[in-house]
């Protein structure tokens, strides 16, 4: 068991590198040799410092972080995600991850909107220890799909006036799962935490099997010979009842947002990532220089990151 607290999810995820690299063990479930840690509680002490870099050891694609974070909050299980993360699609079956979040958040059972169900609980009982989010679905994910949660659900709390979420999670890739998953549910949090009008607190990250695959294990090893950079995403919030607008809006075209907002850096680093995979350099780089905050420096080191041997097959996270 290993107990880690930082105040940005870069620190966090160097550390845990350490950690599993220092104390995992290897196993080797689907033929893949992993070295595992068996039980992990990974503490955020700031959510908003979400974006893990440790450059140039370890370089997320923040396009993706960003278009699997709005595909799982707007209830979509739809293949455009595979646009941004060409590996997901192995995962498929039926050209469809099984096991998205987003439907069993947004319309559990064919109707439960989870994310209202947590938003009505905690309005009406400050204190509630019942505001959970379920993911893992035994309906489904014993049938052999491919793809099935990582994730079995959040919980959240209002504790001296602020939003606490813990997360519940089978199995954690460090390397490629983590610095996505970590984005996307913080965002979740700091979201949830404004349609219930208190600040964001901490993030509580469990896992039973936190692991690294041996491909990864000597890039992990270099993360350890660099320093963290700690970056802070400016304030996000939607009214609840906008929020769904507000995703088609991003995830269309972006256009009609105000500068500065946050959506708008949302719908720009998306808008890049499209250009770049449309093959247009300049228009993607622009895009990137004019995002604002840690999101377009992020893209923009993503950019200079990628190899042409790496675009030539796909291999973009
Ligand atoms: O949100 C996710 C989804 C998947 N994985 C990783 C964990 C495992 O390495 C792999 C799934 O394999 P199984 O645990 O299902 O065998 O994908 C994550 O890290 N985060």
């Amino acid at each position: 068991m290993i107990v880690l607290t930082a105040d940005s999810a870069s620190e966090l995820f160097n550390a845990a590198c350490q950690a599993v690299l220092l104390n995992g063990r290897a196993v080797c479930p689907r033929d893949m040799v992993t070295t595992e840690v068996m039980g992990a509680h990974l503490c955020l002490t700031n959510p908003r410092r979400r974006l893990v870099a440790i450059p140039p050891a370890r370089v997320i694609n923040p396009a993706f972080a960003v278009a699997e974070a709005l595909w799982i909050l707007s209830g979509s299980d739809d293949p455009w995600i595979f646009d941004f993360n060409a590996n997901l699609r192995r995962y498929a079956d039926d050209g469809v991850l099984q096991g998205a979040y987003g439907p069993r958040i947004r319309r559990w059972g064919g109707g439960i909107d989870q994310l209202d169900a947590v938003v009505r609980k905690l309005s009406s009982d400050r204190d509630s220890r019942q505001a959970v989010i379920q993911i893992h679905d035994p309906s489904r994910d014993h049938r052999g799909y491919r793809d099935v949660p990582c994730t079995l659900g959040y919980r959240f709390f209002i504790r001296q006036g602020r939003l606490v979420m813990h997360t519940s999670m089978r199995s954690q890739d460090l390397w490629l799962g983590f610095p996505y998953d970590i984005f996307a549910t913080t965002l979740l949090q700091e979201l949830m935490a404004g349609w219930l009008g208190v600040e964001v607190g901490e993030y509580h990250h469990h896992v039973d099997s936190l692991h690294l695959y041996a491909e990864n294990a000597a890039a992990a090893a270099e993360c350890l010979q660099h320093q963290p950079e700690v970056t802070e995403m400016q304030p996000i919030s939607v009214a609840w009842p906008h929020l769904d607008a507000v995703l088609t809006q991003v995830l269309s075209s972006g256009s009609g947002l105000p500068d500065g907002d946050p959506w708008n850096a949302f719908g720009r680093v998306l808008a890049g990532y499209r250009a770049w995979k449309a093959g247009d350099r300049d228009q993607a780089r622009k895009l990137a220089h004019d995002t604002p905050g840690p999101l377009g420096t992020a893209l923009t080191a993503w950019y200079d990151h990628l190899t042409p041997a790496a675009l030539t097959v796909g291999h973009l996270s």
